[in-house]
């Protein structure tokens, strides 16, 4: 099987039952998508940069891959956006999977116009350092979960998930078994009926 294979399309595996499939684990906490009905689904390309800098995320974007999901360690910071409209049409026009950060982002109405799926801690009109230090592709944490290279990435309404590369065929197995046993609750669901 072809790697890119085995990370299943955006949308198509729900993230709470992704996480569900890893014993509820692998949650990013506090990190949401910026516009309604953004989802994204594919491998991880690392950024970890000093909080409100993206000089990081301009040299990610020179090695970075078609599908490929660009997740950023920003230090969780909320005072400065490191990305917005500008970024996200790079991050389109080179086909990435999407952005995720333990950080800010700008241009919300754009990102939704682009049709770029970012999922960020928070939103502010104040724009990025851009002077570095950063590092590219090591492994990283983004709301407390570990995030390696390679890492399948799945974000919805929900939010974020983070699964190990090794356990990706496993998880979307075990995802395959849960939903089949939510459309058995979900019948039985529909099956009540009022009492008295
Ligand atoms: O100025 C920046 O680097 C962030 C931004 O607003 C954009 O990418 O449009
Ligand atoms: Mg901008």
């Amino acid at each position: 099987m072809q790697e890119r294979d085995v990370y299943p399309v955006a949308g198509s595996q729900p993230v709470a039952t992704v996480s569900d499939a890893m014993d509820r684990f692998g949650v990013a906490d506090g990190i949401r998508p910026l516009w309604r009905g953004a989802v994204l689904s594919g491998p991880a390309f690392t950024v970890w940069t000093r909080p409100g800098d993206n000089k990081g995320l301009h040299a990610a974007f020179e090695e970075i891959r078609r599908g490929e999901v660009l997740v950023v360690n920003g230090g969780g910071d909320s005072t400065r956006a490191l990305i917005g409209e500008l970024v996200a049409q790079k991050a389109k026009a080179l086909q990435v999977g999407g952005i995720v950060l333990d950080g800010a982002a700008r241009d919300v109405e754009e990102l939704e116009a682009l049709g770029v799926p970012v999922f960020a801690r928070a939103v502010t009109p104040a724009g990025p350092w851009k002077t570095g230090p950063f590092r590219v592709g090591c492994t990283i944490a983004v709301g407390g979960v570990p995030v390696s290279p390679g890492d399948w990435v799945v974000g919805d309404g929900d939010g974020v998930a983070v699964v190990p590369r090794g356990e990706v065929e496993v998880v979307v197995a075990r995802v395959g078994e849960l939903i089949a046993g939510e459309a058995e609750r979900r019948a039985a669901n529909q099956a009540l009926v009022p009492r008295g």
